[in-house]
């Protein structure tokens, strides 16, 4: 699944399989203008921390297109599109990390022709280098899998989350590919589904074993020995290991230490923010009421009760057994093994 973003240069139209319909229809969505991908972004058409940063790597070069428009004013109205793009969301520090990379490139080109070209190229390095780095991921986790294991994820960590292949899913990939028999148990995840539609749909188009868990049976799978290792991916990792992920991640995260669990977290570089020192100062992201009062167009709740829908949450660096990035896996004190292993070098 490693065509679910892409990029048609001549057309400058950022061509994206539409995860709001999955797994009952594939189907395409277009970005013509920094608008559409805006709202891909919000409304999850493209979600996952480096597929939005992937996304937003081309969604600069379609802003440049976009800026021509403005003539001898052309910079400032691309300054404006790309600061519309990195607010899209808040929490995935990969957008904001794809956007600046992309400045930091275009930082001193006058010719906006020359610009596009560069940022087209620097865009398709960023999309190979996510697929590579999945797969070094993959590498690395699979290789802490044990023949036999039944995987916990939670929400979607996959292919669908990144420019293909997975981190999360990554390694579970990985373990495959190294001839293990690995088991997944995918939390559905509510309200978005991403687990019981996204990692659900990925797996079972591979042939890898999965079965989808209510996120409230997360207690009575560890208690009856049904998980023997817990994988999930990450929306930003900050300098003390603390890692904000999908809604629920730091319950599960809790409930492994008590059960005797392995915890592990699977992201690229890109993911790390190490000018933020702990998970108190991670932006969460607030979502619609929508998502939790309906399930698609059926209304669950009454009218006018009141909901929460924060979009993420942060486990405590405590919890977590391992980081797995694609320079290898981090352990414990993670201020000191993140500083030594991830750095400030988090460039293409
Ligand atoms: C490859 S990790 C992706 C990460 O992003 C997901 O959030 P969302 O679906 O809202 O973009 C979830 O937190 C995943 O773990």
């Amino acid at each position: 699944m490693e065509d679910h973003i892409r990029f048609d240069a001549e057309a400058c139209t950022l061509l994206l399989l539409d995860q709001r319909k999955l797994p009952l229809i594939e189907e395409t969505f277009a970005c013509r203008t920094v608008e559409d991908v805006v709202f891909a972004l919000q409304t999850m058409v493209v979600r996952g921390a480096p597929a939005i940063g992937v996304s937003a790597a081309y969604g600069c070069r379609i802003a440049l297109r976009q800026a021509m428009a403005a003539g001898a004013y052309w910079r400032n109205e691309l300054e404006r599109l790309l600061s519309m793009l990195a607010q899209a969301r808040p929490t995935a520090v990969n957008l904001a990390w794809a956007v600046g990379v992309m400045r930091e490139a275009g930082a001193g080109i006058q010719d906006p022709r020359e610009l596009g070209e560069v940022w087209l190229a620097l865009a398709m390095k960023i999309h190979a280098e996510d697929i590579a780095m999945n797969k070094a991921m993959g590498r690395f986790g699979g290789a802490l899998l044990a023949d036999g294991d039944t995987v916990m994820t939670h929400c979607n960590a996959g292919a669908l989350a990144t420019a293909g292949y997975g981190t999360a899913l990554g390694v579970i990939r990985g373990a495959v590919d190294m001839g293990k028999k690995i088991s997944v148990i995918a939390n559905e995840t509510r309200p978005f589904l991403q687990g019981a539609r996204l990692t659900a749909y990925e797996l079972h188009k591979d042939g890898i074993p999965v079965t989808v868990a209510c996120d409230n049976a997360c207690s009575l799978l560890m208690k009856r020995g049904l998980v023997d290792k817990v994988v999930v991916g990450a929306d930003r990792i900050v300098a003390n290991g603390d890692v904000a992920n999908k809604i629920g991640t730091s319950g599960v995260a809790i409930l492994a230490r008590h059960y005797g669990i392995p915890f592990y977290v699977a992201a690229p570089s890109s993911t790390f923010d190490l000018g933020t020192p702990d998970g108190s100062l991670i932006p969460i992201e607030d979502r619609t009421p929508l998502e939790v009062t309906h399930v698609g167009d059926t209304r669950i709740t009454p009218e006018g009760v009141p909901v929460f829908n924060y979009a993420f949450d942060v486990t405590d660096h405590s919890l977590i057994t391992g980081i797995i990035t694609e320079r290898g896996v981090l352990s414990p004190p993670y201020t000191s093994s993140i500083a030594e292993i991830i750095g400030q070098e988090r460039r293409p």
